[in-house]
């Protein structure tokens, strides 16, 4: 059994780390934290869970007890894995970070996007951004994951076919994204509010948001030069949920190439990919068929005759984009079957 620790176990990323590994064959969370709700049986909170953890309570964070389990997960705002994540790593324990901490390569672009100093700039050069599509092999290894954030994971898996072969323009990409409230997490929170969200649509952080630098990170070195990219996340009244509609446009060397060749593309690199869905041509993924589930799922588009190639790719963010995507690194990185805890299909209707 792999012992598991959570750091941030009442939020909405860390009760779904609870609902996937109630599935697990081989996993066991032996501690869960949470400063606020200490004392708490987590299915008391949870009363999804009941039945599940009938023996596991809420404690408040003591690295001595995280530093007895084989991996800890942090489901935590930005900032504390930096905190822990080292002393954990001396003990021998792996860390699993779903927050944004080891994403950046760079700690001192983290700290202008984040707003804070980069807490262990010490730790990023063996973090590994754990987006299994491109990392596997260094995943099987890795002490430190950084969880790639949930709209980079939709736009990163919508554009890397493209970027890898060279066939596109590396500027003037856009990704018009849309996401559900769960995004923002459990906290109390005015945008979040009913009268706030439900109802009504809205775009934020138009051209400012923080995945704006990772992204773009993890396209350029795919692509291998510097990629320009237009990010316009929109806030929908759902729960659950990303949509990325992504424009890109073939370069001169490219054009004649068929709708059937970028469909044959997308199939061969994803091929092998457990977690990555291409649907026919012309397809329109929708949110709900990979709500609960570990899937990323892609429809390809190109108006006839035209250059433009538009990639349309859905996840669940707290799935494929957060929870689900945690335990397919540390499947892999214990030589679990990946898809171990992550096999429910989408929740349709
Ligand atoms: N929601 C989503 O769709 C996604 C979220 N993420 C990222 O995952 C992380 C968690 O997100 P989410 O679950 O939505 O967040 P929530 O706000 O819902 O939960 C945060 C959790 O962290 C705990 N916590 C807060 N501050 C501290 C602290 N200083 N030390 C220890 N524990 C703390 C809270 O419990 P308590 O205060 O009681 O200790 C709570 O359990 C964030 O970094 C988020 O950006 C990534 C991808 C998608
Ligand atoms: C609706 C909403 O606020 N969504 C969040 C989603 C980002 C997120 O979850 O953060 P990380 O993946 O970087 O950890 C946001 O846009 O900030």
């Amino acid at each position: 059994m792999i012992k598991i620790g959570i750091v941030g176990g009442t939020g909405y990323t860390g009760v779904e780390l609870l609902r996937l590994l109630a599935s697990h064959p081989n996993a066991q969370v032996e501690v869960i934290t949470s400063r606020s709700e200490a004392g708490v049986g987590v299915a008391e909170m949870y009363p999804n869970l009941r039945g599940h953890y009938s023996n596991l309570f809420f404690t408040e964070p003591d690295v001595a007890l995280l530093a007895a389990c084989d991996v800890v997960f942090f489901a935590t705002p930005h900032g504390v894995a930096h905190a822990l994540a080292g002393e954990l790593l001396d003990a021998g324990t792996r860390v699993i970070d779903l927050s944004a901490d080891f994403r950046l390569n760079n700690a001192e672009e983290w700290a202008e996007w984040y707003g804070q100093p980069h807490g262990a700039p010490e730790l990023l050069k063996e973090s590994v951004y754990g987006l299994p599509e491109i990392a596997r092999e260094e995943i099987k290894t890795a002490r430190l994951i950084a969880v790639p954030g949930c709209y980079p994971t939709a736009v990163e898996l919508g554009l890397l076919p493209l970027f890898e072969k060279g066939l596109v323009e590396t500027q003037g990409v856009i990704a018009d994204c849309k996401t559900g409230v769960s995004g923002a997490g459990r906290g109390a929170k005015v945008p979040s509010l009913f009268c706030e969200a439900a109802e009504s649509i809205k775009a934020y952080a138009v051209g400012n948001h923080r995945h704006h630098p990772e992204i773009t990170q993890e396209l350029t070195k795919a692509a291998g030069q510097p990629v320009g990219l237009t990010f316009v996340p929109h806030l929908l009244p759902m729960i659950r949920g990303i949509h990325a509609t992504l424009y890109v446009r073939l370069n001169t060397a490219n054009q004649g190439l068929t709708d059937a060749e970028l469909q044959e593309l997308f199939e061969m690199r994803y091929k092998n990919e457990p977690s990555v869905d291409i649907m026919p041509w012309n397809s329109c993924p929708e949110t709900r068929s990979v709500r609960g589930a570990n899937v990323c799922r892609i429809g390809l588009h190109r108006p006839q005759g035209s250059d433009l190639v538009i990639v349309l790719a859905v996840i669940d963010n707290l799935v494929k984009g957060a929870s689900g995507q945690a335990i397919q690194n540390m499947n892999i990185m214990f030589g679990q079957d990946e898809l171990a805890g992550l096999t429910y299909a989408g929740l349709m209707p």
